[in-house]
């Protein structure tokens, strides 16, 4: 469970039996496919999901920047984001060990939604813990959450965001692993999380890979995902990291500014991969935004799904290797990248899916002739955040 350094399983003993559990599953299940729980995976993810997912070309952004730019458009996966390939997977895997209850985390709410969509679509009961900050940031997905059935916990501690979401969700499961399953959001956590998330995520770049190849007989020259905890990101790499040739643009959130008030212990950003130390969050050792005592510090971000503090350890990993390229887009090139695609190719996207838009807008002179970026999900849950934050602009 490492990539090099990286990764491992930093958690109390209580959890220890459940982490064990899990691993077997993990390996039985999704990795050997025992009593085909892949395939039940697989057709649920197209009969309930709506999979494949297209893989669009974006004739505006095309001529805009004189290349090919293909979208994949998560966002129309059911639900509004990619996050139900994961959601699904493990709410599936928890019944396959015979567990009665799911709990999850949740940022912007779409993963939260996610989970409750599976969880009713599978006849689970279903706990979500939520930030403060975020239930207020992101509404529409708690009544959506409600609406599938789940019941959302408020998370008041800290500055509740997503980080402290994790830790209360890891309280609860650290009495309740008897009967309940944990089903985290991204590619973080202890060890078989991080791997098992990505493996679930991968079918986005399973996906990617046929589709570029029977669109344009090549592969794409680069891949571009923004990055909260990672997940959408390495489900949009998994199937090129040994294809050398395909550059890989993790976008992560710049914030107000890639400046650290250390004093504060304040970060006005969640750009871990860019600007982080390493340190462990969550179970797993990663690139963490921390002051020099080590303290996490707070991250900041315009879109919920960004805003958190750590990264995947596989993540962290392959950026070290040089095989990532990590990229920090600010709130503003965010809310334009926001603004872009909805005008000139009608598809309103997540704020967290912009930062991938910035991204391209600043650097698209560096990319080559085939360019995809994932778009990680829709934006309606963001409309009002982002007209607010227009207005005050
Ligand atoms: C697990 C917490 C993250 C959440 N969302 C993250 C997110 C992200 C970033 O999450 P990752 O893919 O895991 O980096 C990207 N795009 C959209 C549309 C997102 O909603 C959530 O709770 O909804």
């Amino acid at each position: 469970g490492k990539f090099g350094r990286y990764g491992g399983q930093y958690v109390p003993e209580a959890l220890m039996p459940a982490i064990e559990e899990l691993t077997d599953a993990y390996e039985r299940y999704v990795l050997g496919n025992e009593d085909g729980f892949m395939d039940e995976f697989r057709e649920r993810l197209a009969d309930f999901g709506g999979r494949p997912i297209p893989l669009q070309r974006a004739d505006r952004l095309s001529e805009r920047y004189d290349t090919d730019v293909f979208l994949k458009r998560e966002d129309l996966l059911h639900g509004g984001a990619h996050k139900l390939n994961n959601a699904l997977g493990q709410v599936l895997l928890a019944k396959y060990m015979g567990k009665e209850r799911i709990i999850a985390e949740t940022g912007a709410g779409q993963h939260g939604t996610a989970t409750a969509m599976a969880a009713a679509h599978l006849d689970m009961p279903c706990e979500i813990y939520m930030g403060e900050r975020d239930i207020n940031r992101q509404r529409p997905n708690v009544f959506r959450m409600k609406l599938n059935g789940a019941e959302v916990n408020p998370v008041t501690a800290g500055r509740g965001t997503l980080k402290e979401a994790i830790s209360e969700t890891m309280r609860d499961w650290a009495t309740t692993v008897e009967n309940t399953h944990y089903v985290i959001g991204s590619i973080v956590g202890p060890h078989p999380f991080p791997v098992m998330v990505r493996d679930f995520q991968a079918v986005i770049s399973e996906e990617m890979r046929e589709q570029s190849l029977e669109r344009t007989g090549a592969l794409p020259t680069d891949v571009v995902a923004c990055a909260g905890g990672g997940s959408n990101t390495m489900g949009s790499f998994a199937a090129f990291v040994d294809d050398d040739e395909v550059a890989l643009h993790a976008v992560e959130a710049g914030g107000s500014t890639l400046e650290v008030d250390e004093e504060a212990g304040v970060a006005p950003n969640s750009a871990s991969l860019y600007t982080g130390e390493e340190g462990v969050l969550h179970g797993a050792r990663t690139k963490l935004l921390q002051d020099s005592d080590g303290q996490i510090m707070e991250s900041h971000s315009i879109s919920s799904g960004l805003d958190y503090a750590g990264v995947g350890p596989e993540l962290a990993y392959l950026v070290d290797e040089g095989r990532v390229n990590p990229v920090a887009v600010d709130d503003d090139a965010a809310l334009e990248g926001f603004h872009r695609l909805s005008s000139t190719e009608g598809i309103i996207p997540a704020l967290e899916t912009a930062h991938a838009f910035g991204f391209l807008e600043e650097h698209h002179e560096d990319l080559g002739e085939r360019v995809i970026v994932n778009v990680s999900g829709r934006g309606d849950k963001d409309l009002d955040a982002a007209i607010e934050e227009t207005d005050k602009r």
